[in-house]
Protein backbone atom coordinates (compact mmCIF):
# COMPACT_ATOMS: atom_id res chain seq x y z
CA UNK A 1 0.00 0.00 0.00
CA UNK A 2 1.05 3.58 -0.69
CA UNK A 3 2.23 5.89 1.60
CA UNK A 4 -0.55 8.44 0.81
CA UNK A 5 -3.32 5.67 0.78
CA UNK A 6 -2.01 4.43 4.14
CA UNK A 7 -1.78 8.46 5.74
CA UNK A 8 -5.54 8.39 4.53
CA UNK A 9 -6.70 5.19 6.12
CA UNK A 10 -4.43 5.84 9.32
CA UNK A 11 -6.31 9.38 9.61
CA UNK A 12 -9.91 8.43 8.80
CA UNK A 13 -10.56 4.84 10.14
CA UNK A 14 -10.63 5.81 13.58
CA UNK A 15 -12.93 8.83 12.63
CA UNK A 16 -14.97 6.72 10.37
CA UNK A 17 -15.20 3.68 12.57
CA UNK A 18 -16.27 6.34 15.92
CA UNK A 19 -19.31 7.77 13.43
CA UNK A 20 -19.90 4.60 11.86
CA UNK A 21 -23.92 4.93 13.35
CA UNK A 22 -23.99 8.43 13.10
CA UNK A 23 -26.77 10.50 11.61
CA UNK A 24 -26.29 13.63 9.94
CA UNK A 25 -29.68 14.95 11.62
CA UNK A 26 -27.75 13.83 14.90
CA UNK A 27 -24.78 15.48 14.18
CA UNK A 28 -26.83 19.18 13.44
CA UNK A 29 -28.66 18.89 16.37
CA UNK A 30 -25.95 18.85 18.57
CA UNK A 31 -24.05 21.05 17.52
CA UNK A 32 -25.77 24.29 17.13
CA UNK A 33 -23.20 26.59 15.58
CA UNK A 34 -22.36 23.50 12.88
CA UNK A 35 -24.73 25.29 10.10
CA UNK A 36 -22.55 28.76 10.10
CA UNK A 37 -19.48 26.82 11.29
CA UNK A 38 -19.22 24.32 8.00
CA UNK A 39 -19.80 26.69 5.84
CA UNK A 40 -17.71 29.12 4.05
CA UNK A 41 -17.93 32.49 2.10
CA UNK A 42 -15.29 33.47 -1.33
CA UNK A 43 -17.23 36.05 -2.97
CA UNK A 44 -20.03 35.04 -4.73
CA UNK A 45 -19.83 31.76 -3.68
CA UNK A 46 -21.51 30.13 -0.53
CA UNK A 47 -20.72 26.65 0.56
CA UNK A 48 -22.28 24.63 3.06
CA UNK A 49 -20.65 21.38 4.16
CA UNK A 50 -23.18 20.96 7.31
CA UNK A 51 -24.79 18.01 5.66
CA UNK A 52 -22.01 16.04 5.62
CA UNK A 53 -21.54 13.29 7.56
CA UNK A 54 -18.29 14.03 9.43
CA UNK A 55 -18.46 15.88 12.72
CA UNK A 56 -15.50 18.83 13.81
CA UNK A 57 -12.87 16.48 15.28
CA UNK A 58 -13.32 14.26 11.97
CA UNK A 59 -13.59 17.40 10.01
CA UNK A 60 -9.86 18.56 12.09
CA UNK A 61 -8.57 15.00 10.77
CA UNK A 62 -9.52 16.13 7.30
CA UNK A 63 -7.42 18.99 7.77
CA UNK A 64 -4.51 17.63 9.26
CA UNK A 65 -4.63 14.82 6.45
CA UNK A 66 -4.20 17.77 4.02
CA UNK A 67 -1.59 18.93 6.04
CA UNK A 68 0.17 15.90 6.32
CA UNK A 69 0.24 15.27 2.24
CA UNK A 70 1.65 18.87 2.12
CA UNK A 71 -1.33 20.56 -0.04
CA UNK A 72 -0.35 23.86 0.19
CA UNK A 73 3.15 22.88 -0.82
CA UNK A 74 1.77 20.80 -3.91
CA UNK A 75 -0.67 23.79 -5.02
CA UNK A 76 2.57 25.99 -4.89
CA UNK A 77 4.11 23.50 -7.17
CA UNK A 78 1.50 23.38 -9.41
CA UNK A 79 1.43 27.24 -9.89
CA UNK A 80 5.75 27.10 -10.28
CA UNK A 81 5.04 25.09 -13.25
CA UNK A 82 6.47 22.00 -11.34
CA UNK A 83 6.44 18.87 -13.56
CA UNK A 84 3.52 17.45 -12.37
CA UNK A 85 2.23 15.22 -14.95
CA UNK A 86 5.11 12.83 -14.35
CA UNK A 87 4.55 10.34 -16.95
CA UNK A 88 4.41 12.98 -19.37
CA UNK A 89 7.02 15.25 -18.05
CA UNK A 90 5.24 18.49 -18.31
CA UNK A 91 3.88 21.28 -15.74
CA UNK A 92 0.40 21.61 -15.71
CA UNK A 93 -0.06 25.26 -16.26
CA UNK A 94 -3.58 26.16 -16.69
CA UNK A 95 -3.86 28.34 -13.94
CA UNK A 96 -1.11 30.91 -16.03
CA UNK A 97 -3.51 30.87 -18.50
CA UNK A 98 -5.77 33.66 -16.26
CA UNK A 99 -3.25 34.27 -13.21
CA UNK A 100 0.29 35.38 -12.36
CA UNK A 101 0.75 34.04 -9.12
CA UNK A 102 4.23 32.77 -9.82
CA UNK A 103 7.50 33.91 -10.07
CA UNK A 104 9.13 31.12 -11.64
CA UNK A 105 10.44 32.14 -15.22
CA UNK A 106 8.57 28.99 -16.72
CA UNK A 107 5.05 30.41 -15.52
CA UNK A 108 6.00 33.57 -16.39
CA UNK A 109 6.99 32.32 -19.65
CA UNK A 110 3.06 30.56 -19.95
CA UNK A 111 1.60 33.59 -18.83
CA UNK A 112 2.67 35.73 -21.06
CA UNK A 113 2.03 33.56 -24.00
CA UNK A 114 -1.33 32.90 -23.26
CA UNK A 115 -1.74 37.33 -22.81
CA UNK A 116 -0.30 37.47 -26.33
CA UNK A 117 -2.63 34.27 -27.53
CA UNK A 118 -5.91 36.20 -26.16
CA UNK A 119 -4.38 39.02 -28.33
CA UNK A 120 -4.64 37.04 -31.28
CA UNK A 121 -8.00 35.79 -30.60
CA UNK A 122 -9.37 39.16 -29.62
CA UNK A 123 -8.37 40.44 -32.93
CA UNK A 124 -9.58 37.47 -34.62
CA UNK A 125 -13.15 37.94 -32.99
CA UNK A 126 -13.31 41.35 -33.87
CA UNK A 127 -12.71 40.01 -37.96
CA UNK A 128 -15.60 37.76 -37.29
CA UNK A 129 -17.87 40.40 -35.79
CA UNK A 130 -17.37 42.70 -38.73
CA UNK A 131 -17.82 39.90 -41.22
CA UNK A 132 -20.94 38.42 -42.38
CA UNK A 133 -20.90 35.17 -40.30
CA UNK A 134 -23.63 34.58 -38.62
CA UNK A 135 -22.85 31.19 -37.21
CA UNK A 136 -20.12 29.81 -35.38
CA UNK A 137 -19.26 25.70 -35.09
CA UNK A 138 -17.01 24.17 -32.87
CA UNK A 139 -15.70 20.94 -33.73
CA UNK A 140 -13.70 18.88 -31.26
CA UNK A 141 -14.30 16.36 -28.80
CA UNK A 142 -12.95 15.75 -25.07
CA UNK A 143 -11.98 19.55 -23.45
CA UNK A 144 -11.85 20.74 -26.64
CA UNK A 145 -15.78 20.56 -26.40
CA UNK A 146 -17.14 20.09 -22.90
CA UNK A 147 -15.82 23.27 -21.22
CA UNK A 148 -16.55 25.69 -24.35
CA UNK A 149 -20.19 24.02 -24.46
CA UNK A 150 -20.94 24.01 -21.13
CA UNK A 151 -20.03 27.74 -20.86
CA UNK A 152 -21.82 29.03 -23.87
CA UNK A 153 -24.68 27.57 -22.86
CA UNK A 154 -24.38 28.28 -19.10
CA UNK A 155 -23.88 32.26 -20.20
CA UNK A 156 -26.51 32.60 -22.97
CA UNK A 157 -27.89 35.74 -20.19
CA UNK A 158 -24.55 37.41 -21.29
CA UNK A 159 -24.28 36.57 -25.25
CA UNK A 160 -24.07 39.34 -27.12
CA UNK A 161 -26.21 37.83 -30.07
CA UNK A 162 -23.89 38.47 -32.50
CA UNK A 163 -23.20 34.78 -33.26
CA UNK A 164 -25.29 31.56 -33.25
CA UNK A 165 -22.70 28.93 -31.89
CA UNK A 166 -23.02 25.01 -32.36
CA UNK A 167 -20.81 21.91 -31.29
CA UNK A 168 -19.95 18.98 -33.27
CA UNK A 169 -18.29 16.30 -31.69
CA UNK A 170 -19.46 13.26 -32.27
CA UNK A 171 -17.96 10.91 -35.09
CA UNK A 172 -21.50 9.82 -35.32
CA UNK A 173 -22.16 11.55 -39.17
CA UNK A 174 -25.97 12.16 -38.01
CA UNK A 175 -24.21 14.29 -35.65
CA UNK A 176 -22.71 16.68 -38.76
CA UNK A 177 -25.58 15.59 -41.33
CA UNK A 178 -27.82 17.13 -38.72
CA UNK A 179 -25.84 20.11 -37.39
CA UNK A 180 -25.00 21.44 -41.12
CA UNK A 181 -28.37 20.84 -42.52
CA UNK A 182 -29.92 24.02 -40.56
CA UNK A 183 -26.85 26.36 -41.70
CA UNK A 184 -25.56 28.41 -44.25
CA UNK A 185 -22.23 27.73 -45.19
CA UNK A 186 -21.61 30.77 -46.74
CA UNK A 187 -22.14 32.32 -43.32
CA UNK A 188 -20.99 29.69 -41.61
CA UNK A 189 -17.18 29.99 -39.78
CA UNK A 190 -15.64 26.96 -38.27
CA UNK A 191 -13.18 26.46 -35.21
CA UNK A 192 -11.74 23.05 -35.24
CA UNK A 193 -10.24 22.80 -31.67
CA UNK A 194 -7.90 19.69 -31.22
CA UNK A 195 -4.70 20.04 -28.40
CA UNK A 196 -3.04 17.32 -30.85
CA UNK A 197 -4.63 17.84 -34.34
CA UNK A 198 -4.58 13.90 -34.20
CA UNK A 199 -7.81 12.95 -32.94
CA UNK A 200 -10.05 10.46 -34.91
CA UNK A 201 -13.67 12.68 -34.50
CA UNK A 202 -12.14 15.96 -34.82
CA UNK A 203 -10.03 15.25 -38.17
CA UNK A 204 -13.22 13.38 -39.94
CA UNK A 205 -15.59 16.10 -38.46
CA UNK A 206 -12.96 19.16 -40.01
CA UNK A 207 -13.16 17.24 -42.88
CA UNK A 208 -16.54 17.12 -43.56
CA UNK A 209 -16.93 20.87 -42.87
CA UNK A 210 -14.10 21.62 -44.49
CA UNK A 211 -15.76 19.98 -47.29
CA UNK A 212 -19.04 21.69 -46.77
CA UNK A 213 -17.86 25.45 -46.33
CA UNK A 214 -16.68 24.94 -49.75
CA UNK A 215 -12.70 26.28 -49.08
CA UNK A 216 -10.34 27.41 -45.98
CA UNK A 217 -11.72 30.94 -46.05
CA UNK A 218 -14.12 30.88 -42.73
CA UNK A 219 -11.85 28.14 -41.11
CA UNK A 220 -10.14 28.44 -37.98
CA UNK A 221 -8.08 26.36 -35.42
CA UNK A 222 -6.93 26.31 -32.06
CA UNK A 223 -4.18 23.78 -31.79
CA UNK A 224 -0.74 22.88 -29.59
CA UNK A 225 0.49 20.91 -33.13
CA UNK A 226 0.03 24.22 -35.92
CA UNK A 227 2.27 22.42 -38.28
CA UNK A 228 -0.73 19.92 -38.44
CA UNK A 229 -3.27 21.88 -38.17
CA UNK A 230 -1.82 24.22 -41.49
CA UNK A 231 -1.28 20.63 -43.10
CA UNK A 232 -4.66 20.29 -42.58
CA UNK A 233 -5.46 23.35 -44.76
CA UNK A 234 -6.27 26.13 -42.18
CA UNK A 235 -4.29 29.60 -42.88
CA UNK A 236 -1.92 30.16 -40.47
CA UNK A 237 -3.17 33.73 -39.74
CA UNK A 238 -6.07 31.65 -38.38
CA UNK A 239 -4.64 28.99 -36.33
CA UNK A 240 -4.71 29.78 -32.65
CA UNK A 241 -1.83 28.25 -30.24
CA UNK A 242 -2.28 25.84 -27.49
CA UNK A 243 0.48 24.50 -25.39
CA UNK A 244 1.15 20.87 -23.73
CA UNK A 245 1.59 22.21 -20.64
CA UNK A 246 -2.49 22.63 -20.42
CA UNK A 247 -4.19 19.51 -20.30
CA UNK A 248 -7.67 19.92 -22.63
CA UNK A 249 -10.14 19.49 -19.82
CA UNK A 250 -8.31 22.23 -18.32
CA UNK A 251 -7.86 24.46 -21.30
CA UNK A 252 -11.29 26.49 -21.83
CA UNK A 253 -9.65 29.69 -20.31
CA UNK A 254 -7.19 29.38 -23.04
CA UNK A 255 -7.73 29.87 -27.63
CA UNK A 256 -9.73 26.73 -27.04
CA UNK A 257 -12.50 29.26 -25.54
CA UNK A 258 -12.15 31.15 -28.99
CA UNK A 259 -16.21 29.61 -29.23
CA UNK A 260 -16.87 31.16 -25.57
CA UNK A 261 -15.39 34.84 -26.77
CA UNK A 262 -17.81 34.87 -29.82
CA UNK A 263 -20.62 34.04 -27.99
CA UNK A 264 -19.72 36.69 -24.73
CA UNK A 265 -17.90 38.91 -26.23
CA UNK A 266 -13.59 39.09 -25.14
CA UNK A 267 -15.07 41.27 -21.91
CA UNK A 268 -17.33 38.46 -20.97
CA UNK A 269 -14.30 35.81 -21.69
CA UNK A 270 -12.03 38.03 -19.80
CA UNK A 271 -14.68 37.84 -16.74
CA UNK A 272 -14.36 34.28 -16.77
CA UNK A 273 -10.91 33.90 -16.44
CA UNK A 274 -11.32 36.87 -13.81
CA UNK A 275 -13.48 34.69 -11.74
CA UNK A 276 -10.67 31.74 -12.23
CA UNK A 277 -7.98 33.86 -10.62
CA UNK A 278 -10.01 34.79 -7.65
CA UNK A 279 -10.50 30.99 -6.93
CA UNK A 280 -6.95 30.60 -8.02
CA UNK A 281 -5.31 32.92 -5.50
CA UNK A 282 -7.92 31.69 -2.78
CA UNK A 283 -6.69 27.87 -3.21
CA UNK A 284 -3.23 29.09 -3.16
CA UNK A 285 -3.34 30.84 -0.13
CA UNK A 286 -5.91 30.22 2.38
CA UNK A 287 -5.33 27.58 4.91
CA UNK A 288 -6.47 24.19 4.32
CA UNK A 289 -9.75 24.67 7.16
CA UNK A 290 -10.69 27.65 5.15
CA UNK A 291 -9.93 26.84 1.49
CA UNK A 292 -13.27 25.67 0.07
CA UNK A 293 -11.11 23.55 -3.28
CA UNK A 294 -8.99 21.63 -0.02
CA UNK A 295 -12.32 21.04 1.48
CA UNK A 296 -14.15 19.90 -0.88
CA UNK A 297 -11.50 17.52 -2.03
CA UNK A 298 -11.14 16.21 1.61
CA UNK A 299 -15.19 15.90 1.58
CA UNK A 300 -14.61 13.83 -1.54
CA UNK A 301 -11.63 11.57 0.10
CA UNK A 302 -14.03 11.18 3.32
CA UNK A 303 -16.91 9.75 1.42
CA UNK A 304 -14.87 7.36 -0.85
CA UNK A 305 -12.38 6.09 1.37
CA UNK A 306 -14.06 6.83 5.33
CA UNK A 307 -17.54 5.74 4.12
CA UNK A 308 -16.95 3.59 0.77
CA UNK A 309 -19.22 5.50 -1.28
CA UNK A 310 -18.66 4.54 -4.90
CA UNK A 311 -20.64 7.16 -6.98
CA UNK A 312 -21.01 10.98 -6.45
CA UNK A 313 -23.82 12.99 -7.85
CA UNK A 314 -23.90 16.54 -9.34
CA UNK A 315 -27.30 18.51 -8.89
CA UNK A 316 -27.34 21.82 -10.49
CA UNK A 317 -30.41 23.69 -9.83
CA UNK A 318 -30.35 26.04 -12.68
CA UNK A 319 -31.34 24.69 -16.03
CA UNK A 320 -28.28 27.23 -17.26
CA UNK A 321 -25.63 24.77 -15.71
CA UNK A 322 -27.41 21.22 -17.17
CA UNK A 323 -23.52 20.28 -18.53
CA UNK A 324 -21.99 20.87 -15.61
CA UNK A 325 -22.63 17.35 -14.93
CA UNK A 326 -21.01 16.12 -18.28
CA UNK A 327 -18.19 18.62 -18.37
CA UNK A 328 -17.34 17.57 -15.23
CA UNK A 329 -17.24 13.56 -16.32
CA UNK A 330 -14.48 14.42 -18.21
CA UNK A 331 -12.42 16.85 -15.67
CA UNK A 332 -13.08 14.71 -12.77
CA UNK A 333 -12.65 10.86 -13.78
CA UNK A 334 -10.18 11.47 -16.75
CA UNK A 335 -8.28 13.26 -14.03
CA UNK A 336 -8.52 10.76 -10.98
CA UNK A 337 -9.72 7.76 -12.65
CA UNK A 338 -6.15 5.77 -12.05
CA UNK A 339 -5.28 3.12 -9.99
CA UNK A 340 -1.36 2.93 -10.15
CA UNK A 341 0.81 6.40 -9.00
CA UNK A 342 3.44 7.89 -10.70
CA UNK A 343 6.04 5.18 -9.18
CA UNK A 344 4.04 2.66 -10.84
CA UNK A 345 2.85 1.47 -7.21
CA UNK A 346 -0.91 -0.09 -6.95
CA UNK A 347 -2.86 2.87 -4.75
CA UNK A 348 -4.18 0.37 -2.83
CA UNK A 349 -7.26 1.96 -1.95
CA UNK A 350 -10.46 3.38 -4.27
CA UNK A 351 -10.05 6.56 -6.14
CA UNK A 352 -12.10 8.30 -8.25
CA UNK A 353 -15.92 7.54 -7.43
CA UNK A 354 -18.25 7.34 -10.52
CA UNK A 355 -19.46 11.08 -11.36
CA UNK A 356 -22.67 11.18 -13.02
CA UNK A 357 -26.56 13.83 -12.18
CA UNK A 358 -28.54 16.19 -14.10
CA UNK A 359 -30.57 19.37 -13.51
CA UNK A 360 -33.08 19.69 -10.61
CA UNK A 361 -35.90 19.85 -10.42
CA UNK A 362 -35.90 17.68 -14.07
CA UNK A 363 -33.83 14.82 -12.12
CA UNK A 364 -36.04 14.73 -9.36
CA UNK A 365 -38.83 13.01 -11.69
CA UNK A 366 -36.46 10.51 -12.79
CA UNK A 367 -33.79 9.28 -10.35
CA UNK A 368 -34.28 11.01 -7.20
CA UNK A 369 -36.44 8.37 -6.28
CA UNK A 370 -33.16 6.00 -5.69
CA UNK A 371 -31.11 8.27 -4.30
CA UNK A 372 -34.12 8.82 -1.22
CA UNK A 373 -34.95 5.34 -0.95
CA UNK A 374 -32.33 2.86 -3.17
CA UNK A 375 -29.72 0.88 -1.14
CA UNK A 376 -26.78 2.66 -2.34
CA UNK A 377 -26.05 6.04 -0.60
CA UNK A 378 -25.08 8.59 -3.16
CA UNK A 379 -23.17 11.55 -1.74
CA UNK A 380 -24.52 15.02 -4.15
CA UNK A 381 -22.80 18.59 -4.67
CA UNK A 382 -26.36 20.87 -5.16
CA UNK A 383 -25.76 24.22 -6.98
CA UNK A 384 -28.00 27.04 -6.45
CA UNK A 385 -28.44 30.37 -7.59
CA UNK A 386 -29.70 33.18 -5.47
CA UNK A 387 -30.58 35.57 -7.89
CA UNK A 388 -32.03 34.51 -11.62
CA UNK A 389 -31.71 36.02 -14.95
CA UNK A 390 -35.32 35.69 -15.43
CA UNK A 391 -38.63 37.72 -14.40
CA UNK A 392 -40.46 35.06 -13.34
CA UNK A 393 -40.36 34.85 -9.66
CA UNK A 394 -42.61 32.33 -8.77
CA UNK A 395 -41.06 29.30 -10.81
CA UNK A 396 -37.83 30.45 -9.07
CA UNK A 397 -39.00 30.47 -5.39
CA UNK A 398 -40.43 26.96 -6.40
CA UNK A 399 -36.77 26.34 -7.89
CA UNK A 400 -35.04 26.82 -4.88
CA UNK A 401 -37.55 25.30 -2.39
CA UNK A 402 -37.71 22.16 -4.54
CA UNK A 403 -33.50 22.75 -3.80
CA UNK A 404 -33.77 23.38 -0.10
CA UNK A 405 -36.12 20.21 0.37
CA UNK A 406 -33.92 17.68 -1.34
CA UNK A 407 -31.09 18.29 0.80
CA UNK A 408 -33.25 18.20 4.17
CA UNK A 409 -34.88 15.25 2.81
CA UNK A 410 -31.87 13.74 2.06
CA UNK A 411 -29.94 14.12 4.89
CA UNK A 412 -33.49 14.00 7.82
CA UNK A 413 -35.27 11.18 6.18
CA UNK A 414 -38.80 10.24 7.84
CA UNK A 415 -40.16 7.86 9.19
CA UNK A 416 -43.75 6.45 8.35
CA UNK A 417 -45.59 3.65 9.74
CA UNK A 418 -45.50 2.01 6.36
CA UNK A 419 -41.85 0.96 6.07
CA UNK A 420 -42.12 1.38 2.04
CA UNK A 421 -43.43 5.34 2.93
CA UNK A 422 -40.44 5.71 4.91
CA UNK A 423 -36.94 7.54 4.20
CA UNK A 424 -33.67 6.26 5.70
CA UNK A 425 -32.17 10.06 5.23
CA UNK A 426 -28.45 10.26 6.21
CA UNK A 427 -27.54 10.99 2.50
CA UNK A 428 -24.48 13.43 2.65
CA UNK A 429 -24.83 16.34 0.24
CA UNK A 430 -22.45 19.80 0.56
CA UNK A 431 -24.73 22.92 -1.23
CA UNK A 432 -22.95 25.12 -2.85
CA UNK A 433 -24.63 28.46 -3.72
CA UNK A 434 -24.12 31.47 -6.10
CA UNK A 435 -25.14 34.87 -5.41
CA UNK A 436 -26.23 34.91 -9.12
CA UNK A 437 -24.57 32.83 -12.38
CA UNK A 438 -22.02 35.56 -14.43
CA UNK A 439 -19.10 35.25 -15.84
CA UNK A 440 -17.52 35.92 -13.13
CA UNK A 441 -19.31 33.14 -10.83
CA UNK A 442 -19.11 30.49 -13.17
CA UNK A 443 -14.98 31.06 -13.58
CA UNK A 444 -14.57 30.71 -10.03
CA UNK A 445 -17.32 27.48 -9.63
CA UNK A 446 -15.32 25.80 -12.44
CA UNK A 447 -12.10 26.20 -10.88
CA UNK A 448 -13.16 25.34 -7.60
CA UNK A 449 -13.64 21.87 -9.65
CA UNK A 450 -10.23 21.93 -10.55
CA UNK A 451 -8.54 22.69 -7.75
CA UNK A 452 -11.03 19.90 -6.19
CA UNK A 453 -9.47 17.59 -8.68
CA UNK A 454 -5.82 18.53 -8.50
CA UNK A 455 -6.21 18.69 -4.41
CA UNK A 456 -7.47 14.76 -4.70
CA UNK A 457 -4.78 13.51 -6.54
CA UNK A 458 -2.30 14.44 -4.16
CA UNK A 459 -4.38 13.16 -1.71
CA UNK A 460 -4.74 9.72 -3.12
CA UNK A 461 -0.88 10.02 -4.89
CA UNK A 462 -2.16 9.67 -8.70
CA UNK A 463 -1.11 12.21 -11.96
CA UNK A 464 -4.44 14.03 -12.35
CA UNK A 465 -3.24 15.14 -15.84
CA UNK A 466 -2.84 12.37 -18.19
CA UNK A 467 -5.05 10.18 -19.36
CA UNK A 468 -3.57 6.58 -20.77
CA UNK A 469 -6.86 4.64 -20.01
CA UNK A 470 -8.24 6.23 -22.93
CA UNK A 471 -5.28 4.55 -25.54
CA UNK A 472 -6.12 1.05 -26.27
CA UNK A 473 -9.46 1.25 -27.02
CA UNK A 474 -8.42 4.10 -29.76
CA UNK A 475 -5.65 2.11 -31.13
CA UNK A 476 -7.86 -1.23 -31.27
CA UNK A 477 -10.55 0.97 -33.42
CA UNK A 478 -7.45 2.23 -35.53
CA UNK A 479 -6.68 -1.52 -36.38
CA UNK A 480 -10.35 -2.68 -37.01
CA UNK A 481 -11.63 0.35 -39.52
CA UNK A 482 -10.18 -1.33 -42.05
CA UNK A 483 -12.20 -4.24 -41.36
CA UNK A 484 -15.10 -2.31 -40.38
CA UNK A 485 -14.52 -0.50 -43.91
CA UNK A 486 -14.90 -4.03 -45.91
CA UNK A 487 -11.25 -5.30 -46.16
CA UNK A 488 -10.27 -8.87 -45.81
CA UNK A 489 -7.81 -8.30 -42.67
CA UNK A 490 -7.18 -10.66 -40.12
CA UNK A 491 -9.01 -9.89 -36.84
CA UNK A 492 -7.49 -12.40 -33.64
CA UNK A 493 -10.26 -11.77 -31.34
CA UNK A 494 -12.86 -14.55 -31.73
CA UNK A 495 -16.03 -12.31 -30.37
CA UNK A 496 -15.18 -9.21 -32.57
CA UNK A 497 -14.62 -11.58 -35.85
CA UNK A 498 -18.18 -12.93 -34.99
CA UNK A 499 -19.62 -9.72 -34.08
CA UNK A 500 -17.94 -8.56 -37.75
CA UNK A 501 -19.31 -11.42 -39.69
CA UNK A 502 -22.28 -10.11 -38.24
CA UNK A 503 -22.53 -6.13 -39.27
CA UNK A 504 -21.32 -7.54 -42.71
CA UNK A 505 -24.13 -9.69 -43.60
CA UNK A 506 -26.77 -7.37 -42.03
CA UNK A 507 -24.95 -4.24 -43.67
CA UNK A 508 -27.41 -2.44 -46.96
CA UNK A 509 -26.12 -3.03 -50.33
O1 LIG B 1 -7.94 18.18 -28.13
P1 LIG B 1 -7.66 16.83 -28.69
O2 LIG B 1 -6.19 16.58 -28.86
O3 LIG B 1 -8.41 16.62 -29.97
O4 LIG B 1 -8.15 15.75 -27.64
C1 LIG B 1 -9.49 15.62 -27.32
C2 LIG B 1 -9.68 14.81 -26.08
O5 LIG B 1 -9.19 13.49 -26.25
C3 LIG B 1 -8.62 13.01 -25.03
O6 LIG B 1 -7.25 12.90 -25.22
C4 LIG B 1 -9.18 11.69 -24.61
O7 LIG B 1 -9.32 10.82 -25.66
C5 LIG B 1 -8.96 14.08 -24.00
O8 LIG B 1 -8.09 14.09 -22.94
C6 LIG B 1 -8.96 15.31 -24.84
O9 LIG B 1 -9.62 16.37 -24.21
Amino acid sequence: MTTAARRIIDTLAPHARRLDSARIADLVDADAARPHDFALRIGGLYASFARQRFDRDARDALVALGDAAALPQAFRALFDGAIVNTSENRPALHVALRSALSDTAIARDAHAQAAEARVRMAELVAQLEASDVTDIVNVGIGGSDLGPRLVVDALKDFGTGRFRVHFLTNVDGSDAQHRLARLDPAKTAAILVSKTFGTQETLLNGAVVRDWLGGSERLYAVSANVPRAEAFGVAPERVLPMWDWVGGRYSLWSAVGFSIALAVGMDGFEALLAGAADMDAHALQAPIGENLPLLHALTGVWNRNALGLATHAVLPYDERLALLPAYLQQLVMESLGKSITPDGEAVGIDTVPVLWGGPGTNSQHSFFQALHQGTQTVPADFIGVVNPAHPHADNHAALLSNLLAQTEALANGYSADDAQKSYPGNRPSTLLLLDRLDPRSLGALIALYEHSVYAQSVLWGINAFDQWGVELGKRIAGELMPAVQGDDVAVADPVTRALLDEIRARRAR
